[in-house]
Parts: structure tokens; sequence; C-alpha cells
């Protein structure tokens, strides 16, 4: 598939637990992110998935477990920990964009550049986020008020600061869940294209199809744990339900005996 050799992980998550008083939200993950790999995740409600990426992304702490970034054991304890030293983007399905601010400001916002000591340099954001906005082949221009896009463009935005700030590994949260049919093939085509680049991503979703559309290999989440790791290779949704659900069937079936 590529000419690297052999698969380099980006990013392995070793035993990570996390527990809300009595509840194991998360028990005892283990993974490796591959570089330039599309990582689908699935599971029920309840499952752990949103935990997990909290963990990622440094909105909580882990109780236990250890992140290895390019084979080195790296601290996560906040977002911007996550941020830097994973080097991670996340993409919130509410998009998380500010609607009154131009394009360029939301995709510096929180991290504006310095030049030459100089605070909010603001000639150069503007540039560097059109060369973004080009890159992605967006219709947006940077001094755009993002509330005036519609919802494709303003993902491009939200996608925009992975390319801005170089983040290694883009996680997406249901980015289809909101957007029209036409605009689906959009974003999964973006999903191609970042992957095309050498950037990792998660993407979660209850979308089925789309999963099986970009992923190379399923991670099928149950009660906190992987209970799967799926190639995705000649799956189908009946596949991947049966190996998501059928856990619960067991535990219909037990009950009933
Ligand atoms: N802040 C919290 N406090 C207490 N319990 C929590 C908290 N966050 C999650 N949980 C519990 O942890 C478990 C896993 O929830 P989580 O939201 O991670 O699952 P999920 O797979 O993302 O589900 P969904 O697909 O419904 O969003 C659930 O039992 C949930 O009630």
């Amino acid at each position: 598939m590529d000419n690297e050799s052999p698969q380099t992980p980006l990013l392995s998550i070793r035993n990570l637990s996390k527990s809300f008083g009595p509840i194991k939200a998360v028990n005892n993950v283990s993974l490796d992110i591959m570089v330039g790999e599309v990582v689908g995740l699935v599971g029920d409600n309840a499952a752990g998935k949103s935990t997990f990426l909290s963990l990622l992304t440094g909105y909580h702490r882990k109780d236990t477990g250890e992140f290895i970034y390019r084979g080195k054991p790296v601290s996560v304890s906040s977002p911007r920990e996550s941020r830097n030293r994973l080097k991670i983007e996340m993409v919130y399905q509410n998009l998380s964009l500010a609607p009154d601010l131009p394009v360029w400001q939301n995709m510096f916002l929180g991290e504006e550049r310095r030049r030459f000591g100089v605070f909010n340099d603001r000639k150069a954001m503007v540039s560097d986020a059109d060369k973004v906005l080009q890159e992605l082949n967006a219709k947006a221009r940077a001094t755009d008020i993002v509330g005036t896009l519609s919802g494709g463009e303003q993902q491009l935005v939200a996608i925009g600061r992975a390319l801005l700030f170089e983040r290694d590994l883009i996680i997406m949260d249901e980015p289809t869940a909101a957007i029209s049919v036409a605009k689906i093939e959009d974003v999964l085509r973006l999903i191609v294209q970042l992957k095309s680049r050498g950037k990792s991503v998660i993407l979660v979703s209850h979308r089925l199809e789309d999963v099986l559309t970009v992923a190379d290999r399923i991670v099928v989440f149950s009660h906190g744990t992987v209970k799967s790791i799926l190639p995705n290779r000649h799956l189908n949704i009946s596949d991947l339900i049966q190996v998501m659900f059928d856990r619960k069937k067991e535990a219909t079936d037990n009950a009933e005996n």
C-alpha cells in the first residue's frame, strides 16, 4: 500500500482505564494507531467511545495507562498537552467554531501567532489560513465570517486547524451525522485526502457505511473494552453489526436461560 516498512505506530495506547465511580467507562484499552491510518471507532451507546477520546484529548485524566507517541512515553493531562505532545486535533460534531468571527480567527483561536515578538500577527495568520483553505479546495476565504459558510465549508475550517498546526492525528466525532447526504461524500473524500498526506484519522460514527468506506481498521468498543479490531477487508455492514451486537445477543440468551 505504501513504501513505509514496517508499519510505524504513530500512537500506542497501553492499558488505558478510566472509571466514573463504579462505572468502568474505559477498561484496560490498548490500541496502536499507525501513521497514515484511518481507524473507525464504533460501538453501542455507552460503550466508552467518548470517554476514550476524552482521555486522548486531555479532557479527562486517565486512572491508569500509557501513551507512547512515536516510540516515546508521553504524559497528557490537559487539552493543550494533547495538542502539543500527541499532535491531536479533535473535530467535534458541532465543530466548536465561533460563527461571528472570520475563518482565520477561528483557525487560530487560542493559538494566535506571534512573529518577531508581535502578538497576533494578523497579516501572517490571514495568509496562512488562506493557504490551508486552498490546499483543501475550499471556496471560503480567510476573511469570510464563519456563520455565513455552508456546513461543509465550516467543516473544512475545523479541519484546516489540523493542517495549520501540523497535527498528526485528527479525531472526527460523528462528522457526517448532521449534514446532507450530498455533503457526506465530501467529508469522506476529505478523510481520504488527509490520509494521503500521511495524517492519521480516528473516525467515530454511528453511520457504519461511512466507516466501512474509509477505515483501514475498525475498532469495536463494548462495555469500555476493545471487543474486536477488524481489518476492513471484505467487511460488510451485517458482519460489523454482528460483531458489535453479538455480546448483547449472548447476554439476552443467557438471561433467557
Ligand atoms: N462524566 C461522567 N460521569 C459519570 N459517568 C460517565 C461520565 N461520562 C461517561 N460516563 C459513563 O461512562 C460510560 C461510557 O460512556 P461514553 O459516553 O464514553 O460512551 P459512548 O460509547 O461514547 O456512548 P454514545 O455512543 O452513547 O455517546 C457510560 O456508562 C456513561 O454513562
